[in-house]
């Protein structure tokens, strides 16, 4: 089979490394919309900006054109999309225009559409609606808890594929579940999505939390009340609150909000050390999806009539409403309740 990945950065660069490893030789493709960097790519064997440290396998086919890279696969192959969610309507847009006949998609972002608080499948089934021509795609999300760094240096890693088609998780399964990467299967978009979404949110927390030094016992509360906030949305919004129990949930979570390499961590990290957001990003130099999403989140709470008190604090944070260490005694001086 054959594979396409659109977008070369950390987490694109690692699952075509993952795909490369075990498929035939050019039989897997990463294209990026910077020529310049497959040429480093080429020269080093290395993406040293988004994946340092990690040589890629030389049967790694690298791919400029847009065109070439969604010619190349038939209605039998797969095509991911590895881009930020900022960069999914777009990409999927120009997938779906350059079509010519059916194609198995999936995507690898977190988070949701700002403003429209679009959950990602949303946000395809849309450009689907305008883009398919009558061409009847399978699509599907992979997430879980996987940083791309371990993923590309090979360490063992399990995720979830989520799609409405049995068919697309048994092809995305064939893709990447080799050696020492799982892939499990759901139906639960909702609940994967959302909290994949919701735990880049609580990451950031838990980073605000670490870098204020309010201890270990604020750190499993944060988790522990945030993922029943995740729980909760996940029901109201038609997904299946015990996906949250699995890899794309708490495993995410658990992942994401105590390992330093987590960029969402380190956002709130910094956050706490009383640095700027832009001044955070800048340093970062790739995506934090938390930061975008969390005001999608809350909003999207909002108008489910769902209470997601650590989200919505969150929200405030970032959008400069609220400091760091006044959302923590905000949340703390919050009525008494049951626990839910
Ligand atoms: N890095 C990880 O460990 C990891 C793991 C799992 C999931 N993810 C998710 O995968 C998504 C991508 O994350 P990443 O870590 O690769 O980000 P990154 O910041 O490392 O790289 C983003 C890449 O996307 C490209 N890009 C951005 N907008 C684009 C567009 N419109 N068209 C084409 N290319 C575009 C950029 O040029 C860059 O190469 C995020 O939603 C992230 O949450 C990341
Ligand atoms: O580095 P982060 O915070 O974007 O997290 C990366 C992955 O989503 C972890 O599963």
């Amino acid at each position: 089979m054959k594979v396409t990945l659109l977008g070369a950065g950390s987490w694109g660069t690692a699952m075509a490394a993952q795909a490369a490893r075990h498929l035939q030789s050019g039989d897997v493709c990463l294209w990026s919309r910077s020529a310049g960097q497959l040429e480093g790519i080429e020269k080093t064997g290395e993406n040293t900006a988004y994946l340092p440290k990690v040589l890629l396998p030389q049967e790694l086919r690298l791919e400029a054109d847009f065109q070439q890279a969604i010619e190349r696969l038939s209605a039998d192959d797969l095509l991911v999309i590895a881009t930020p969610m900022s960069g999914l309507s777009e990409t999927v847009a120009r997938v779906l225009d350059a079509a010519k006949h059916s194609l198995n998609i999936i995507w690898l972002c977190k988070g949701l559409e700002p403003i429209t608080t679009l959950l990602p499948h949303q946000v395809v089934e849309r450009e689907d609606r305008l883009h398919s021509r009558g061409l009847q795609h399978q699509y599907g999300v992979v997430s879980g808890p996987s940083f791309a760094q371990e993923v590309g240096s090979g360490m063992p890693c399990a995720l979830t594929v989520a799609s409405r088609s049995a068919d697309l998780c048994g092809i995305v399964q064939a893709a990447f579940h080799h050696g020492n990467m799982r892939i499990y299967a759901s139906d639960d978009l909702v609940g994967v999505e959302l909290g994949g979404a919701i735990k880049n949110v609580l990451a950031i927390a838990a980073g605000i939390g670490d870098g204020l030094d309010l201890g270990l016992n604020a750190r499993a509360a944060v988790l522990t009340r945030g993922l029943a906030e995740m729980m909760r949305l996940v029901k109201a919004a038609g997904g299946r609150p015990e996906t949250c129990m699995g890899l794309t949930g708490v495993g995410d979570l658990i992942l994401t909000a105590t390992g330093d390499l987590s960029r969402n961590r380190r956002v709130g990290l910094a956050l706490a050390a009383g640095k700027s957001l832009p001044e955070i990003l800048k340093s970062l130099g790739h995506v934090a999806e938390g930061v975008l999403c969390a005001s999608a989140v809350a909003d999207l709470a909002t108008r489910l009539g769902v209470e997601m008190p650590i989200t919505a604090m969150m929200g405030d944070v970032l959008s400069g409403k609220l400091a760091p260490d006044q959302a923590v005694k905000k949340l703390m001086g919050r009525d008494p309740t049951v626990e839910t």
